[in-house]
């Protein structure tokens, strides 16, 4: 049982030798730690024997209390009020305004499914749109029991095991192996294909979902919540060479490559990426030069050729990777899995604006000796094997782009609360609040758009979604990374020099500004994909009988 304190008590200590402070009602002895406080040691013992709450929220985020609790904390002040989790909100001055009520599900004027009371549960901060609106007691059709579990499992695995740690692995850039091994074992890697949880490959299993329950908005949540982190770098390490490296292999690989291959993929014990971008081709993927030359008995192809860009290249075992086969455009475009193990295949880290811990990476190919059964799809076919990748990688990127946006408005909204200019909290500049109403409402229109679209993937075919749907996402996805950049920049405004500087109460500001290049140009660029949203949709809709 952990010890109590009398104030008295407490105050005893507040010497350089004997250095204990409260905070949020815990006593933390901080005597060795001083000498290591990055805002110095005099300031901390201004504070010795007192209750430091409100100096501490100043200067700290929520992660900086969760990762230094279990290390100083030693005990709690008597009758501390009954455990509520300590939090930089709960900081926050008091709202003038009576705090909002949210309505239980059973007085909701209209009769709520049973299945989807609990999604009115709310979970979170409840700052308004800090998180999707389902998750602050507002109705949604999309959403039922087994999505506000899921949602709440990965909150507190996330809040655990990788908040505390983002800007160490920012900067190391490397997320430990450990975690990218239980996004397997916790069932995560299994749930981010687009497609039904694939049971035939894995006993691994998402506690809160039953494998026959899982759609694409249990995706959606798994990918939103990861997301929070504030770290493309995280979400790349952890998912971005799997979701769009491995679907193709799934759907078209070969049977026995499959079964050799993708079970410890989807355990989290080997990695996979996609690598299709050259240093000559880009979005303009018809035109790649990498060949891949039969040999003469059949039973080969050798490639040769260069990849850049490559997100996870670095420590991948396995490459899905476009190659030429055939005749120039995309009628001469094939795709192989190449195997690390194979001789000729190398990977060069490259250093990159942001995204850090993703492993951007260069890769070459020398006279690498594919076998054909490695082949995914059909010779020549491969540009249509691309192209049903797409959809799923940029909703994978609308979805990151969003939250990445909301992070920028909710740091945002926290840091208005307690910063104070000309005696004034920013929140009551009415300059800042513009400000967060102009990022809040792209939010949410985006995010709205993006359930839409995730709703009419979960309803229609792979194949109607691919032609239906090509042109809505490609809107999508650029909505959202413009958005994400606008909040970026509006938050390192509001932030000002704290959003300039790594580490810190700026931080996650500070970092996804870096990583906005990173979402705008990958998976199509803003531009390409504006002009695909409308060409796409015209061509579909003259086949549905539009009438111009
Ligand atoms: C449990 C007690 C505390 C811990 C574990 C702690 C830890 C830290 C850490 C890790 C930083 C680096 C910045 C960051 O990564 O966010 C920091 C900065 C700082 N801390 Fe503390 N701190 C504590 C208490 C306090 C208190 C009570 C005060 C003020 C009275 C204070 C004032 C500051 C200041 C001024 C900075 C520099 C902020 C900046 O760079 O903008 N700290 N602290």
């Amino acid at each position: 049982m952990s010890k109590t304190f009398s104030l008295d008590e407490v105050a005893k200590h507040k010497e350089k030798d004997d250095l204990w402070i409260i905070v949020e009602g815990d006593v933390y002895d901080l005597t060795k730690f001083q000498t290591e406080h990055p805002g110095g040691q005099k300031i901390l013992q201004r504070v010795g024997g007192k209750d430091a709450t409100t100096q501490f929220w100043k200067y700290h985020n929520q992660g900086i209390l969760n990762k230094y609790k279990p290390k100083l904390m030693i005990g709690s002040l008597e009758g501390k009020a009954a455990e509520k989790p300590a939090t930089a909100a709960a900081a926050v001055e008091a709202p003038k305004a009576a705090p909002a009520v949210i309505v239980p599900a059973k007085t909701s004027a209209v009769k709520v499914p049973e299945e989807q009371r609990e999604t009115l549960e709310p979970l979170g901060e409840l700052i308004p749109f800090g998180d999707p609106s389902w998750y602050q007691g507002y109705h949604s059709p999309y959403y039922n029991e087994t999505h506000s579990a899921l949602r709440n499992e990965i909150r507190a695995w996330m809040e655990e095991k990788v908040e505390p740690y983002l800007n160490e692995w920012d900067e190391t850039k490397r997320v430990p192996e450990e975690i990218y091994q239980e996004m397997g074992k916790r069932g995560y890697l299994a749930g981010l294909l687009g497609l039904h949880y694939p049971v035939q490959y894995t006993n691994y299993r998402v506690t809160s979902v039953p494998p026959e329950k899982w759609d694409l908005f249990h995706e959606f949540i798994l990918t939103d919540e990861l997301s929070r982190s504030g770290s493309g770098g995280f979400v790349w390490n952890v998912i971005g060479g799997y979701g769009i490296g491995l679907p193709p292999l799934m759907k078209f690989g070969n049977e026995v490559v499959r079964k050799r291959v993708i079970p410890g993929i989807i355990n989290g014990s080997k990695r996979i990426c996609l690598a299709i971008t050259e240093p000559d081709a880009g979005s303009d993927v018809a035109n790649l030069t990498t060949t891949a030359e039969k040999t003469p008995d059949g039973k080969h192809f050798i490639v040769n050729g260069e990849k850049k860009w490559i997100t996870n290249g670095i420590w991948s075992d396995y490459f899905t990777v476009a190659v030429r086969t055939g005749k120039p455009g995309m009628g001469g475009i094939s795709v192989l899995l190449i195997e690390r193990t194979m001789p000729g295949v190398s990977t060069r880290k490259m250093d990159c604006q942001g995204v850090w811990a993703s492993g951007t990476t260069y890769i070459t190919f020398e006279d690498v000796k594919v076998p054909v059964e490695n082949l995914i799809g059909k010779e020549n076919q491969g540009f249509k094997v691309i192209m049903t990748n797409f959809n799923h990688e940029r909703l994978g990127i609308a979805i990151q782009s969003t939250r990445f946006a909301r992070v920028c408005y909710e740091e945002s909204m926290k840091y208005a609360h307690k910063r104070k200019t000309f005696a004034k909290r920013l929140i009551d500049h009415p300059v800042i609040r513009m400000k967060l109403a102009h990022m809040a409402r792209q939010i949410e229109a985006t995010h709205n758009l993006l359930e839409n679209m995730i709703y009419q993937c979960k309803c229609m075919g792979e194949t109607e979604a691919m032609l239906k749907l090509g042109g809505p996402i490609a809107s999508l996805k650029a909505q959202s990374t413009i958005t994400f950049e606008f909040c970026a920049r509006e938050a390192a405004q509001i932030f000002g020099g704290l959003g300039y500087t790594r580490g810190g109460q700026g931080a996650k500001v500070e970092r996804l500004y870096r990583d906005v290049r990173g979402y705008a140009i990958p998976g199509g660029s803003e531009e390409i994909m504006l002009d695909l949203s409308v060409r796409q949709s015209l061509k579909v809709h003259q086949a549905l009988g539009m009438k111009l």
